[in-house]
């Protein structure tokens, strides 16, 4: 019944407020519960003042309209939005078992098999939303949480943007996981989705990401000039992989349908058929 709910009006009043989950720059996360339906869900509240000041008003705006539209396991859903005088809220479904980094900092790195079942459900989530000719362009791990199952669930489409062809220009994402094409002249399509997936899977199974540098510019030459290594206890295989998808020039990076159907990637795959308490 929650979904009849996006037509409904929803106010804070139909929640009961648990305990908060996360601070972000401009607002909070809290679980909460629906009180008819005594149903979980995370309540992302976003305070109005911090989004103007900061002219976020259309990151938000295009989260929301992007994220109204996805239906994939391995997408974090929404199932409404309400506002008041001063905030907005939006309904969140409520991954139980939290967020990959703070995941990957306890573990330090994750075993082979794990890593790249976190990959192709990421590829999944990615297909999904080219299907729907949208770029996610911010994929790191603190976008990424972990359903109840243990499965991999991509969040905050706040950089989303929908990529009908044209390329794009805006600068977004986080320095250590920018595809060269947008550290240099900012054209952009979705294959830079692919640059991400692979600096992804090199920071889950190497526990840092492959490029570093003091400030920004050196960041970026590091970025630009392809300087990083695979450190040897990571398989050839996985190495070989992540070759593939850490390439400068966009149109030759590997396609994420490939990656999705690898044998040897479905081969490594985990099942994720326990619900984790
Ligand atoms: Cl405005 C804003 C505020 C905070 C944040 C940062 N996080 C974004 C993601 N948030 C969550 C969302 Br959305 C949806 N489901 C969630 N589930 C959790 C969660 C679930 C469980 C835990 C508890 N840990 C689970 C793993 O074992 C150790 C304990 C911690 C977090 N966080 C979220 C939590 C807050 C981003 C933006």
């Amino acid at each position: 019944e929650i979904l009849e709910a996006e037509r409904r009006t929803w106010t804070i009043n139909n929640f009961d407020i648990g305990r908060p989950l996360g601070k972000g720059k401009f607002g909070r996360v809290y679980l909460a519960r629906e009180k008819k339906s005594e149903f979980i869900v995370a309540l992302k509240v976003l305070f109005k003042k911090e989004l103007m000041k900061h002219g976020q008003e259309n990151v938000l705006r295009r989260e929301i309209e992007i994220q109204a539209r996805l239906r994939h396991p391995n997408c974090l859903m929404m199932y409404g939005y309400f506002y008041d005088e001063t905030k907005v809220y939006l309904i969140l479904e409520y991954a139980a078992c939290g967020e990959l980094f703070k995941k990957l900092q306890s573990v330090g790195r994750f075993p082979e098999a794990e890593a790249l079942t976190y990959l192709a459900e990421l590829t999944d989530a990615l297909l999904h939303l080219h299907s729907k000719n949208i770029i996610h362009r911010d994929i790191k791990p603190e976008n990424l949480l972990i359903g109840g199952y243990g499965e991999l669930k991509l969040a905050d489409f706040g950089w989303s943007v929908h990529s009908s062809g044209k390329d794009r220009k805006t600068v977004c994402g986080t320095p250590d996981y920018l595809p060269p094409e947008m550290c240099k002249d900012k054209l952009h399509n979705k294959s830079c989705d692919i640059w991400c997936a692979g600096v992804l899977l090199y920071e889950l199974l190497v526990g840092n990401a492959p490029f570093e540098g003091r400030d920004h510019k050196a960041l970026f030459e590091n970025i630009c000039g392809l300087n990083y290594r695979i450190p040897p206890f990571v398989s050839s295989s996985a190495s070989k992989l992540i070759r593939d998808m850490l390439v400068i020039n966009p149109s030759k990076r590997r396609p994420l349908e490939t990656i999705a159907r690898d044998p040897w990637v479905q081969g490594q795959r985990l099942k994720r058929d326990t619900l984790i308490i």
